[in-house]
């Protein structure tokens, strides 16, 4: 591990209740020491073992909380509590609304998308690196859980290679639901594109070709 420390600061059980009846145990975390001063934290559900599965999950506000159809981050954060609440797992939530930009630069780029640009065009267009995220904290806090080895829930080579460039061990990528519609389309088929996200999307573009 060569990114620094950080330290668990309070754990508190919070039990979570979805409208569709469904629910979790959960633990949050929080921490001291991170490198970026923001209040990212780690849901715990169920009991994870010696090689959880993990999922890095980036704020968005719309998707996560309001139900936006833009974006499949809701369902997809729906997804992870449910499968990790059989399975056992950590839920790392990160503080990166917009993919880094905040929440009002994204919300000015979804303006620009809707004059034509694609979600990362959008990005460029108001000079701000199309993904401004980096993993170090997320790194940071699983270390400080004791966590070396992990299964990752996700469809992002870019989370992939970063926490193993910090000397944490993915196992194995485990691809997360396809959560298209109509409205969030667009959005999905840019990750494909232009960032190799693993998603069989209708139409069959999938720039990993992973297995489903
Ligand atoms: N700047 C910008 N950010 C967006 C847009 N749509 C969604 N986001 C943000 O993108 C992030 C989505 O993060 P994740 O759910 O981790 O998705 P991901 O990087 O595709 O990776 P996986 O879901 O793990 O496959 C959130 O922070 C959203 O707020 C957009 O059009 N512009
Ligand atoms: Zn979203």
């Amino acid at each position: 591990m060569n990114t620094g420390r950080a330290a668990v600061r309070t754990r508190v059980r919070i039990p979570l209740r979805f409208e569709d009846g469904t629910g979790a145990e959960a633990e949050a975390i929080t921490f001291t020491g991170l490198p970026d001063g923001l209040e990212h934290l780690v849901f715990v559900l169920g009991d994870p073992g010696p090689v959880p599965l993990v999922r890095l999950h980036s704020e968005c506000l719309t998707g996560d909380v309001f139900g936006s159809a833009r974006c499949d981050c809701g369902p997809q954060l729906r997804e992870a509590v449910g499968r990790m609440a059989g399975t056992g797992g950590y839920v790392v939530y990160l503080r990166q609304e917009g993919r880094g930009i905040g929440l009002y630069r994204k919300l000015d780029a979804y303006a620009l998308q809707d004059g034509g640009l694609d979600t990362y065009a959008a990005n460029h267009a108001l000079g701000l690196p199309e993904d401004a995220r980096d993993y170090t904290p997320a790194a940071q806090m699983l270390d400080a859980l004791g966590v070396r080895r992990l299964d990752l829930l996700t469809n992002n080579p870019d989370k992939v290679a970063q926490l193993e460039a910090y000397g944490l061990q993915v196992r194995e990528r485990v691809r997360t639901g396809v959560f298209a519609t109509e409205t969030n389309m667009r959005y999905l088929r840019a990750k494909v594109e232009h960032t190799g996200h693993s998603l069989n999307l209708p139409g069959g573009l999938d720039a990993a070709g992973l297995a489903g």
